[in-house]
């Protein structure tokens, strides 16, 4: 009989990661996948279960790497909130199975998780297609992605300001209060926009918040929110004018409002830029339309990933449970 799942909590899982270690795995990963080779990295289109009483949506997001022994699945609720409410919009749980057996190693809290691979994976399109002499970081939103984006774009890249951006000035005031660092808080997101080198949109926003009109020539966007087929955070021109980069083509053309709604062509997977298969194009106004993977870890102990080397006790076993013989 199989042991009980390890347990890991948040507390646990913000300890244990950290994005030196994330964003190479990250990129990685997202190049594994976009070579669609089946032993590599299968991820199908999530599914999404209305939750039509709470206004919002159960998504199943399940990943098998085979060659390195990954089973896992990501239970995320997103939910539309009405402003002032005090409950969370998004929580998420991980669960890691066992490919041979079916028994689950794993539970973790998968809040922290998607809060800091959502931004690691923005701050690859950045790496990838921004100016490298981009001065000026945007952000519109004031929320949990806002923080994680901020943190790890201010440790990866050296903006010379940050201004900030969110739908009531109290927001981004209080935003700028907590963080550290010099941050600018606005109160019109055109004027939060205009000359801006990297702007992240990360608004709970179910239409454009970002407008083709405002935007340098040159800029590149990470569009993280809007990840329902009638939700939109960018308007058609910008969406038309921009080279679009996703994460997955067939994620895209599935949930994206911004990209099913606007018609706009999807360029390259940031995985084909990985893979060199692909041109970064940095001197074009690009937009990278972020939906979400559920894929955030390896099985061997890359000695860096922390939290995996946890999980599996800092043991490299080659067969059978190994979590649960591992009995951590
Ligand atoms: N692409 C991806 O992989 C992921 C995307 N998301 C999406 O990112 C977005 C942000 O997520 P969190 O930061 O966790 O949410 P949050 O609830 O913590 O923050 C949302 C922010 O949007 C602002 N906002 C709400 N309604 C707005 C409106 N009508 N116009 C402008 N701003 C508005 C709020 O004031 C807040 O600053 C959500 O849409 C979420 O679904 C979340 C996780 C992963
Ligand atoms: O990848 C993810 O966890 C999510 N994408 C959209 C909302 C949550």
């Amino acid at each position: 009989m199989s042991q009980p799942p390890v347990v890991i909590w948040a507390p646990a899982v913000k300890r244990l990661l950290h994005y030196k270690d994330l964003v190479p795995r990250l990129e990685e990963v997202l190049g594994k996948f976009s070579k669609r080779d089946s032993a590599e990295v299968l991820q199908p289109v999530r599914t999404a279960v209305p939750l039509q009483k709470h206004n919002g949506f159960m998504l199943s997001m399940p990943a098998y790497m085979e060659n390195t022994g990954i089973l896992s699945t990501k239970l995320v609720c997103l939910y539309k909130r009405n402003e002032g409410s005090t409950l969370p919009s998004t929580q998420a749980t991980m669960l890691l199975l066992d490919p041979e057996c079916g028994n689950m190693k794993a539970v973790m809290d998968g809040e922290v998780i998607t809060h800091m691979r959502t931004a690691a994976v923005s701050a690859i399109s950045a790496k990838l297609l921004m100016h490298p002499e981009a001065e000026v970081l945007t952000i519109l939103g004031t929320g949990k992605q806002a923080l994680s984006h901020y943190d790890v774009f201010t440790e990866m890249f050296a903006f010379k300001e940050v201004r900030v951006w969110s739908h009531t000035r109290q927001r981004a005031d209080m935003f700028c209060q907590h963080v550290p660092g010099p941050l600018k808080a606005f109160s019109s997101a055109e004027e939060a926009v205009r000359g801006a080198d990297v702007i992240v949109t990360v608004t709970r926003s179910t239409e454009p918040v970002l407008f083709g009109a405002w935007v340098k020539p040159g800029a590149h966007v990470s569009a993280v929110g809007a990840c329902r087929p009638d939700w939109r955070e960018l308007d058609d021109a910008l969406m038309k004018e921009a080279v679009l980069y996703v994460d997955s083509r067939e994620g895209a053309m599935a949930e994206s409002g911004d990209v099913i709604l606007s018609g706009a062509k999807v360029f390259a997977e940031l995985g084909d830029v990985v893979n060199g298969a692909k041109p970064a194009l940095r001197e074009k106004t690009t937009v990278f339309k972020s939906l979400g993977r559920s894929l955030k870890k390896d099985r061997k102990p890359y000695v860096n990933c922390a939290l995996l080397t946890f999980v599996l006790g800092g043991r490299n076993g080659s067969s059978g449970c190994r979590v649960c013989s591992a009995g951590v």
